[in-house]
């Protein structure tokens, strides 16, 4: 079974697809990785984020040992990796990439801003999940400071605005909920509530524990 779940920044997404994953036993791919890993390849080479035939290649050359380097985590790469997913010719390099993890046997979990929309249209299941922009900002500001990477409040709300804009306003596979989606607002549902709202979903399409 494949489970796409899509959402913006800091709605929580992540950690639901990884409890979904464990949970059902299935690999997990969180794809926000691999825009991130583009941007760093880019900014490591000294290269322009605008730079869209070097993005491109990055893209299409992308090391899957290079998605554990920690940097890609930081609120920079949040903001680069928003930058370089807007150029058509990255996304393309990565689809098939995402597509091919998507085929495992038993299926996937991927999360990111097109899965149900573009990268798995006929996903079983597809989850949106979203929270105010005040509640991600929250969230976000409270894990950038126990990673040690501490960070005014009101620049993470205006980091996530900025990024959930460019995110939705961009051409190439914009962010929005696909037309067979189940939103799951997280505003007032802690990550528990969350899992089960989501496994109520999951398991109503027959999904079976791994
Ligand atoms: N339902 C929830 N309620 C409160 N905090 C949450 C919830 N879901 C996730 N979090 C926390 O919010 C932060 C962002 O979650 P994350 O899963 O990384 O979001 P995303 O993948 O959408 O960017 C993390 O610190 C995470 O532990
Ligand atoms: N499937 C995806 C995943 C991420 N992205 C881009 O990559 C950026 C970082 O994604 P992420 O999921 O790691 O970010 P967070 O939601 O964790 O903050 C997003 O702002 C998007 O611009 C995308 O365009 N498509």
């Amino acid at each position: 079974m494949v489970i796409a779940i899509d959402g913006p920044a800091a709605s929580g997404k992540g950690t639901l697809a990884k409890r979904l994953a464990l949970y059902y036993g299935l690999p997990h791919l969180d794809t926000g990785l691999l825009y991130r890993a583009v941007a760093l390849t880019l900014l490591d080479a000294g290269r322009d984020l605008a730079d869209e035939a070097a993005a491109a290649a990055a893209a299409q050359s992308l090391s899957p040992d290079f998605l554990g380097d920690p940097r890609l985590r930081g609120s920079a790469m949040g903001e680069a990796a928003s930058i370089v997913s807007a150029q058509g010719a990255v996304r393309a390099a990565l689809l098939d990439w995402q597509r091919r993890f998507a085929g495992a046997p038993a299926g996937a979990v991927l999360d990111g801003r097109d899965i149900g929309t573009v990268v798995c249209p006929d996903a079983a299941v597809k989850l949106f999940v979203t929270a105010s922009a005040e509640e991600r900002a929250r969230r976000r500001h409270r894990e950038l400071g126990g990673r040690g990477e501490p960070v005014a409040y009101e620049a993470v709300l205006a980091d996530i605005l900025r990024r959930d804009a460019r995110d939705a306003d961009r051409d190439a596979a914009p962010l929005r909920v696909a037309e067979d989606a189940v939103v799951i607002d997280t505003t007032s549902l802690d990550a528990e509530a969350a899992f089960r709202a989501a496994t109520r979903v999951v398991d109503g399409r027959g999904g079976e524990r791994g």
